[in-house]
């Protein structure tokens, strides 16, 4: 028997690439997808990359309806609008992986502070596993609710984390320079996003003021044991997909590059998808793919740290995909090996 997965907010680009990813998998069906714009139409009319492959009909988002027919729902909807959702969902009895921020950070004042709205289901903030199987597999296995990680935070809590939790880098003086293509920012239109405004061009944006600097210091202080300041700076860049996040640190002692790449190959020894790798990674390595590729150098009594991951895919629907996998006793890689 098929695992049954709706997407709702299926015209989005994090719904397409679970489309795309599911259609290898050899344990799930997509049997259920939503939006309010495009009722009526079919997956495959939205999506013609999907054409003649998937003929799924597009509803109205009845949460009601959906549970009946899904094992689990992929939630590509935008934070704010997913928690209540996700909260309907979930009382219906469905499981779900939620792809926005909604139950991501760890008390309620952090994401009202963050989101500027009040959230519609505060008793599960905090409550909610976040969807890193290399940390938290076995929450996740029995989770009703996954909150799916961030794009850029797992581009830094997959370095970091670790390397805090040894004590092998200063916590108090991490600086995190990120890259992402245009994709990462969805596929509503809006003026920052048209052609003519990154072709050939490259920006700074929410700098000292974006919504994933309280994400990948809530997680890696969780995860590591130890709190952070950390210093965020994404850039968007003109490329479709993929994250570069270089990581400037400080070595504790007399900690080298090479510790912490040793440090990262006992880590995730037994997790498929992280790699540390000698060369220096680009998003071109992982393009496609839920591989995550990290390295370290020495540089000017710092250690610089470059990971590359791909927003769609470990970034956030092929870790979707990863967490279902942990959720339902299948192997992590099923599907997500292509
Ligand atoms: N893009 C990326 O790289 C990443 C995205 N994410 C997160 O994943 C989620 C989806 O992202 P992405 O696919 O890029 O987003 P898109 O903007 O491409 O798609 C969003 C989808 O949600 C629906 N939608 C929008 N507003 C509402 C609303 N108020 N109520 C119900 N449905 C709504 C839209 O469809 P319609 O208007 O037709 O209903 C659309 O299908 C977001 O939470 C995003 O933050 C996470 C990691 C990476
Ligand atoms: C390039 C770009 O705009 N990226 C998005 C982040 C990607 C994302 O969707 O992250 P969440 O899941 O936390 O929303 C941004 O900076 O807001």
């Amino acid at each position: 028997m098929k695992i049954k997965v709706g997407i709702i907010g299926a015209t989005g680009y994090t719904a397409l690439e679970v489309a795309r990813l599911l259609q290898s998998h050899p344990n799930a069906e997509i049997v259920a997808a939503t939006s309010r714009a495009e009722d009526g139409k079919s997956l495959a009319e939205i999506h013609p990359s999907l054409a003649g492959r998937l003929d799924v009909p597009i509803e109205m988002l009845d949460a009601q309806r959906i549970a009946k027919k899904c094992d689990v729902v992929m939630s590509c909807l935008p934070h704010g609008a997913s928690a209540e959702t996700c909260k309907q969902l979930v009382e219906q009895g469905t499981r779900v992986v939620d792809f926005s921020a909604d139950f991501r950070l760890s008390n309620r004042e952090l994401y009202e502070k963050w989101y500027g709205v009040t959230h519609p289901w505060p008793e599960r903030i905090g409550k909610t596993v976040y969807g890193l199987p290399e940390f938290y597999a076995d929450a996740i296995r029995d989770a009703d609710l996954v909150a799916n990680p961030g794009c850029y935070p797992t581009s830094v809590i997959l370095p970091l984390a670790p390397l805090i939790a040894d004590g092998l880098i200063e916590a108090d003086d991490i600086i995190v320079d990120s890259k992402s293509g245009v994709s990462g920012a969805g596929r509503s239109a809006k003026v920052a996003t048209l052609y003519c405004e990154v072709n050939e061009s490259i920006a700074a944006y929410g700098v000292g003021a974006h919504r994933h600097q309280p994400e990948m210091a809530d997680l890696v202080h969780r995860i590591g044991g130890k709190a952070i300041s950390l210093l965020f700076t994404p850039h968007l860049t003109p490329m479709d997909r993929g994250i570069l996040s270089t990581i400037y640190v400080r070595p504790s002692a007399k900690a080298t590059a090479a510790d912490l790449l040793k440090r990262w190959e006992s880590q995730y020894a037994d997790c498929p998808f992280v790699t540390p790798v000698p060369h220096l990674p680009s998003t071109k390595h992982v393009a496609g793919t839920n591989y995550v590729q990290m390295t370290a150098r020495d540089a000017g009594g710092r250690i610089v740290l470059v990971c590359a991951i791909d927003n769609l895919a470990k970034g956030a629907s092929g870790a979707a995909i990863q967490n279902m996998n942990v959720m339902f006793g299948l192997d992590q890689t099923t599907g997500l090996l292509q």
